[in-house]
């Protein structure tokens, strides 16, 4: 079987590929895969790395407003349906599979084009514009959150969950202690903006960090590659950061996440997935800076079964964070309640659900 898999953009479009690749893989180990991504996207970085074969595309993005922009966009498109009919003619996928990001748009219209078996995965519980433009065309949409059903061809819709879900799960947290060099027998929170990192989050947490000395508790911090050089110049200015890890960006996610106690991070909805399946409290400080706020939908989805605590990126600073942090990691019987209330939020087996869906529609 010949699979082609396309999103991208940001990590939150690109795990649930991956993951569903590593699905497919343990079903039948001679599956031939094809990643069609941008250069510019992570996804240039992280498919590469995992030994997928890539090939990019140039797309940009609809602006909201009508602008000259679109224009250029709409010819791209065309552009980029062109090229990927001519990627697709020579692969002979079975299937394609399109994880959002809008690199998705032409790789997945175009296999709908020639009458090839397509399937679009949708994380937010509000779709982004390229999935819904899709819907139209392919065979199925699979989708992680009910409220999602609203926008897209009824028939087509099937609630599968995120495949990233699945993916990290019974993973060695041991390893991921080494690989960060945490001990075993103090708590541990993670903080992270996301896939890129994020400002606002960097800031309150390097206000935080003289303030972290002595706690009874480890802070692992992620400060995006973007941002740290500049986040570093910040911290080498402090007397001592010792008793914090910082890194750019953790390629060993799965692992790590199963070594922490609490996620502090942005609410994008492949995160929130992760979270979930493993039952992990967090505290969320959803990104103001995306399409209709879909991250404080998402947030809330968690913090309304009271999974985790949503902190609004106006309230967010040192103070606040730390408080927040304290209020939830010093305090047994609270984070066993949001654990709980995590976990019965989860959908462990949706690597498993999207990879049914996929073998019905291929016939494979
Ligand atoms: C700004 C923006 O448009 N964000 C969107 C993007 O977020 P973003 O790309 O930030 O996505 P998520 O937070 O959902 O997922 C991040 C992914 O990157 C991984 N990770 C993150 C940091 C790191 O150091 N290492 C690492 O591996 C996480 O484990 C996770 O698998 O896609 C999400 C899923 O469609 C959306 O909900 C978000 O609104």
């Amino acid at each position: 079987m010949k699979v082609v898999v396309s999103g991208g953009g940001t990590g939150g479009h690109i795990y649930p590929a991956l993951a569903l690749i590593n699905e497919i893989k343990k079903h039948d180990p001679n599956v031939e895969f094809l990643y069609i991504g941008t250069e510019k996207g992570l996804e240039n970085n992280i498919v590469k790395r995992a030994g997928i074969p890539f090939k990019a595309i140039e797309i940009t993005g609809f602006k909201r407003k009508i602008s000259f922009e679109n224009v250029k966009t709409i010819t791209r498109f065309l552009r980029g349906v062109t090229i990927c009919k001519k990627y697709l003619k020579d692969f002979k996928p079975d299937v394609v599979i399109g994880t959002g990001g809008y690199v998705c748009g032409p790789v997945v219209y175009a296999a709908s084009k020639l009458n090839i078996p397509t399937i679009i995965h949708e994380q937010n519980s509000l779709p982004g514009v390229t999935n819904k433009f899709l819907s139209r065309y392919v065979d199925k949409v699979a989708i992680c959150f009910e409220d999602a059903k609203k926008y897209f061809p009824e028939h087509k819709v099937i609630l599968t969950g995120n495949p990233r879900a699945s993916e990290v799960l019974g993973r060695d947290a041991e390893k991921g202690r080494q690989s960060l060099g945490l001990k075993a027998h103090q708590k541990t929170v993670l903080i992270f903006g996301g896939s890129r990192g994020a400002r606002a989050i960097n800031d309150a947490v390097l206000q935080m960090i003289p303030t972290l000395a002595g706690k009874s508790y480890q802070v692992v911090y992620v400060t995006g590659e973007v941002h740290y050089e500049k986040v570093m110049e910040e911290i080498n200015k402090l007397s001592d950061s010792s008793h914090v890890i910082i890194k750019p960006f953790i390629h060993n996610m799965p692992e790590v996440l199963s070594a922490v106690d609490l996620i502090v991070s942005r609410a994008g909805a492949t995160s929130l997935a992760e979270i979930t399946a493993l039952g992990l409290p967090s505290i969320l400080i959803p990104s103001p800076y995306v399409t209709a706020n879909h991250q404080e939908v998402n947030a809330r989805s968690l913090s309304d079964k009271d999974a985790a605590i949503l902190l609004k990126e106006q309230e967010l600073n040192g103070n606040t964070l730390l408080s927040t942090i304290d209020h939830i990691l010093l305090n047994q019987i609270k984070l066993d309640e949001m654990s709980q209330a995590s976990k019965r939020l989860g959908i462990p087996d949706s690597a498993q659900r999207l990879y049914k869906v996929m073998q019905k529609i291929s016939g494979k």
